[in-house]
């Protein structure tokens, strides 16, 4: 069946959920679209503050109802209090109590970026196998639900597997344990999820995956400062962000937003990483300073954060993470890996 079709069944199926006040699920006008993908099923019913609870068993009833159309598809329904109504978290705005850590996760590591394209999923994918490497039981959460990477990185295919109770169990990826909004979708498919939902499918992949006990759970963040970071922040218990930038991005006006951000909400950061940092020619293996060098080291002092170290611009890197194989597994004596394992080091170093 198309997806659009089971999206309609599914509006259908709702006009019998009766909601607070009087009337049905279907016509009410706080429903979300509803969102089919070969794995998920996902939609929200907008309340007005104050009245979530009340909604509790419409959302109970529109689950069911979704999940019994929906098949082996995960089931994502949430509630959200109103936009409008809610309160705002602005600048200076305490941080909201109620920070709780992932059951099994023993440290919890971001790498955001202030801007997109910058090399974050790379470095997040690297980074948690040169931390793996170094004896950790490692997990990667892939939480760029808009631009979702590493099934491609690490070459993983197929949709995770579901167990009966509905929890997700991760792919094994060169010793980690893995998990991405991507692998649940066709390739090409756009996720077009608005805050609320994002957040909530956040949240599922999050809590909902059978980690088991993990040294670290390293997040590859959307880029920017968005509602997936604000309700990560705000819900879960992150022992620190590590950012990554270029050269040419060293002004680091985004950057600094990011970091911002996270001082705002009481997160540490725990440093910068620069990528793209040099050149290594492939002929010769030699090291040219296309952009000078000590720039990051300085942005990061201006920044009064932890330098964590530069990656090199190397044309392996692209290939190697193009064709599934990260480049710390494709060539693990290269410079590429050392540089990797070296900020790897830095960061444990940083933690403990
Ligand atoms: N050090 C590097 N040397 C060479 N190529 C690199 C390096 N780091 C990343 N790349 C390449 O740059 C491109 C962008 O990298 P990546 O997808 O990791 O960026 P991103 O910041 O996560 O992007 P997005 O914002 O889209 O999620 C990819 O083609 C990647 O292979």
């Amino acid at each position: 069946m198309a997806d659009t079709d089971l999206a309609a069944q599914i509006r259908t199926a709702l006009a019998r959920v009766e909601i607070p006040g009087g009337g049905d699920l279907a016509t009410y006008a706080g429903l979300s679209e509803i969102i089919v993908t070969p794995g998920a099923i996902a939609f929200a019913i907008a309340v007005a503050t104050g009245m979530e609870a009340a909604f509790g068993p419409a959302r109970d009833e529109a689950q069911k109802a979704a999940q019994a159309l929906g098949g082996a598809r995960k089931v994502m329904v949430s509630i959200t209090a109103e936009k409008g109504n809610s309160p705002k978290f602005s600048h200076g705005a305490p941080v909201p109590a109620g920070k709780t850590p992932v059951k099994g996760v023993r440290r919890i590591v971001a790498v955001g970026s202030g801007k997109g394209g910058v090399g974050k999923s790379t470095t997040a994918v690297n980074l948690a196998l040169s931390l793996a490497a170094e004896g950790l039981k490692v997990g990667l959460l892939d939480a760029d639900l808009y631009g979702p990477s590493l099934p491609k990185l690490l070459g993983l295919e197929g949709k995770p597997a579901i167990r009966d109770d509905g929890i997700f169990t991760p792919h094994a990826a060169f010793g980690l344990k893995a998990i991405s909004i991507g692998s649940m979708l066709v390739p090409g498919q756009a996720v077009v999820w608005r805050g609320p939902m994002a957040t909530s499918g956040l949240r599922q992949l999050l809590r909902e995956t059978a980690w088991g006990e993990l040294d670290v759970l390293v997040i590859d963040l959307p880029p920017g400062t968005g509602d997936i970071h604000i309700a990560l922040f705000q819900q879960t218990v992150v022992d620190g962000v590590v950012i990554v930038s270029t050269p040419q991005d060293l002004a680091l006006i985004d950057a600094q937003k990011a970091i911002d951000m996270l001082r705002r909400m009481s997160v540490p950061v725990l440093g910068l990483i620069e990528n793209m940092s040099y050149f290594i020619a492939p002929d010769t293996g030699n090291r040219y300073d296309i952009f000078g060098t000590g720039g990051a080291e300085q942005a990061a002092a201006d920044l009064a954060i932890p330098f964590l170290g530069p990656v090199p611009l190397v044309m392996s890197i692209r290939e190697n993470s193009d064709a599934g194989t990260p480049p710390v597994i494709a060539a693990p004596t290269g410079p590429e890996a050392a540089a990797y394992r070296a900020i790897a080091q830095r960061l444990i170093a940083t933690l403990t």
